[in-house]
């Protein structure tokens, strides 16, 4: 009972609008295959639901007891978690803009689906994700690569072939928040019809050889004035995720 937890990068990362306290998003998530948490269920027989690795967090805040507490109630879940414990070999870095702890909950999920027999369907693993964080549904699609809008609910694979990423996360946190207040507060812009149809219908590769860092991502100004020392490791060619502090770029093959 083991499975790959992939991080994320966001190709590009524009703002369309505002929803309550949050932004609605376009975005190109693509996974990365050479950056991944290693996830078991293995045999302990704690007793109580437990969360085996190194996490920034309690377990409380964990996504994955966020995503446990959404279906023990459905057939064995409790059960089968009071025999089995979920270990964690953490590599994906947090506070990162990778995703790690999103991709946490959906591996999570997708493996109960499977250990625990539930039948769920991907739309109705996707309405759970959706209470746990904005980009756990991406990852419970298993897509390589896919458009998200919305807050993140709206998935639509895009078919295109796997690019070889690679990235640095600083030594920075980002919080997320603060970078949206910046935002809101002095970058605020909606992305134009046009430029969302264009860029959800480009190739990945087409976007990051047309568009510069800023261009890519509406966040990473504000990122910027959140944490000045990132400007650092912006170098030709790296890009930026999520809401940081990770940069990424490609390693193009000749
Ligand atoms: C912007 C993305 C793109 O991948 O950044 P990364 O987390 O990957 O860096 C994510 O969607 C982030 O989602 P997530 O990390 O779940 O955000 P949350 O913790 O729910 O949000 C923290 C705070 O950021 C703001 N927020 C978040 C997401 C969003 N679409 N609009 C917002 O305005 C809200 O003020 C919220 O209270
Ligand atoms: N299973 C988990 N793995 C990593 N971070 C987690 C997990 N559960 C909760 N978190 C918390 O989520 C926040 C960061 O989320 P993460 O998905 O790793 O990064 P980011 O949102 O920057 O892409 C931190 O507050 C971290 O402590």
């Amino acid at each position: 009972m083991q499975a790959k937890s992939y991080a994320k990068v966001n190709v590009f990362l524009k703002i369309a609008g505002k929803r309550d306290t949050y932004h609605e998003l376009v975005s190109r998530f693509i996974r990365v295959h050479s950056l991944y948490d290693e996830f078991s269920f293995v045999k302990t027989n704690r007793k109580a639901f437990n969360i085996i690795g190194d996490f920034g967090c309690k377990l409380e805040s964990n996504t994955v007891y966020k995503a446990y507490n959404l279906i023990k109630h459905m057939k064995n879940v409790e059960d089968f978690f009071q025999e089995y414990s979920v270990k964690i070999d953490k590599n994906i870095p947090e506070f990162a803009g990778l995703g790690g702890g999103s991709s946490n909950a959906a591996t999570f999920l997708l493996m109960a689906n499977k250990y625990c027999n539930l039948g769920l369907s991907k739309d109705e693993l996707c309405d759970i994700a959706v209470k746990i964080g904005a980009d756990v549904p991406f990852f419970v699609y298993e897509y390589d690569s896919a458009n998200v809008t919305g807050i993140g609910e709206v998935v639509e694979i895009f078919d295109e072939e796997l690019l070889d990423i690679k990235t640095i996360t600083p030594d920075i946190k980002c919080d997320t928040g603060k970078i949206f207040t910046h935002f809101r507060e002095h970058f605020y812009k909606e992305i134009c019809k046009e430029e969302k149809e264009k860029l959800l219908n480009m190739k990945s590769i087409d976007i990051l050889k047309e568009l510069n860092i800023s261009e890519a991502n509406d966040l990473y100004e504000p990122a910027i004035m959140a944490e000045p020392l990132l400007e650092e490791y912006a170098k030709s060619n790296w890009y930026f995720s999520g809401s940081g502090s990770s940069f990424f770029t490609i390693n193009e093959e000749e």
